[in-house]
């Protein structure tokens, strides 16, 4: 039976267990399970911290995991990156009090507060600064007000926090983190842990595509076709009336309004766009 590793709290929790419901595997009712056999599709799920994955798969114990590109990072676990799940984007990044033009050679010698620290000394190494890092487990954004440090190392989504504590992110962005889908490095990946990661590659595209219908004046038919290319090649199905086509094209979401503008201004009509629930391109 394929084991698989599941963030059981936190931010990438309840889209993970979205994702993986999406793609067809039983995912728990109720928070405080820590398993869920799926017999039906032969995987057991375990809901760990999303901390300790890396470490459970990096070690054999676990065929795959869910868990962030930051923390796999920081936990130094032999794993794989196999798929980034277009969620749980954030950014990994040093912040200082506002009020003054940091740098990061300005860090040399003062205390940086953080949840990632192997991440953190990784990065002074690779610039050959030396700071005294200072490991917490998280609202990391109050150690400097606290007096314990004089800047942080830690995860940006919105910003916001950052900015309620008068801090402001700088330097170079440390690590760009998602949710992803790891495997043992070492080690050939299964075929059944193949088919999860491509049955969950099927809902990533899903979630990034639409599919656009329109119908376009045949005369039209080659400068639609350059608008909307889809993926191969759009389909193309007669209508009734002989002047005119159905177009059939994938999109990519985030086009996906310029697109029908451009189509709309060109003289298709009847342009629709609908949700894809999932796919094997
Ligand atoms: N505000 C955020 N926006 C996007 N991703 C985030 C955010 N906060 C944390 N993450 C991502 O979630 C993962 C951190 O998991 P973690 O368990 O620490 O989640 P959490 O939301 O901080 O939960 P908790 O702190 O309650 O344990 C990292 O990959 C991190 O990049
Ligand atoms: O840029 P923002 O959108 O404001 O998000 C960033 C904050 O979100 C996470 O904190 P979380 O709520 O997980 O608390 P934690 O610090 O205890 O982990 C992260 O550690 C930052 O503190
Ligand atoms: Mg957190």
């Amino acid at each position: 039976m394929l084991r698989v590793a599941v963030p059981n709290k936190g931010t990438l929790s309840e889209p993970a267990t979205d994702m993986l419901r999406e793609a067809g595997y039983r995912q728990r009712h109720d928070s405080r399970d820590l398993t869920v056999i799926d017999a039906a599709n032969d995987v057991e799920f375990f809901f760990l911290r999303p901390k300790d994955i890396a470490i459970y798969v990096g070690s054999g114990e676990l065929d795959l995991g869910i868990t962030g590109r930051d923390l796999t990072a920081d936990s130094g676990a032999p794993v794989t990156e196999q798929l980034g799940l277009g969620f749980g984007h954030s950014t990994f990044r040093y912040a200082a009090p506002t009020g003054r033009d940091w740098k990061v050679q300005d860090l040399a010698g003062l205390r940086i507060a953080t949840a990632y620290p192997n991440l953190v000394r990784q990065n002074l190494a690779d610039r050959g600064l030396s700071a005294d890092v200072i490991r917490l487990d998280g609202a990391v954004e109050i150690s400097i007000q606290l007096g314990v440090a004089d800047a942080i190392a830690d995860v940006v989504g919105s910003g916001r926090t950052l900015r309620q504590h008068a801090l402001a992110p700088f330097g170079d962005v440390i690590c760009a983190s998602e949710a992803i889908m790891i495997t043992r490095a070492e080690g050939d990946v299964s075929a059944a842990a193949r088919q999860l990661i491509s049955r969950l590659q099927g809902v990533v595209f899903a979630q990034q595509y639409l599919m656009l219908d329109y119908d376009c004046p045949k005369a039209l038919l080659a400068a639609a076709t350059k608008i909307t290319p889809g993926l191969e090649s759009p389909t193309v199905a007669p209508l009734a009336d002989p002047d005119w086509v159905a177009v059939r094209a994938m999109v990519l979401r985030s086009k996906s309004n310029p697109v029908m503008d451009a189509l709309a201004a060109l003289g298709a009509k009847a342009i629709l766009a609908s949700d894809i629930r999932s796919c094997r391109l």
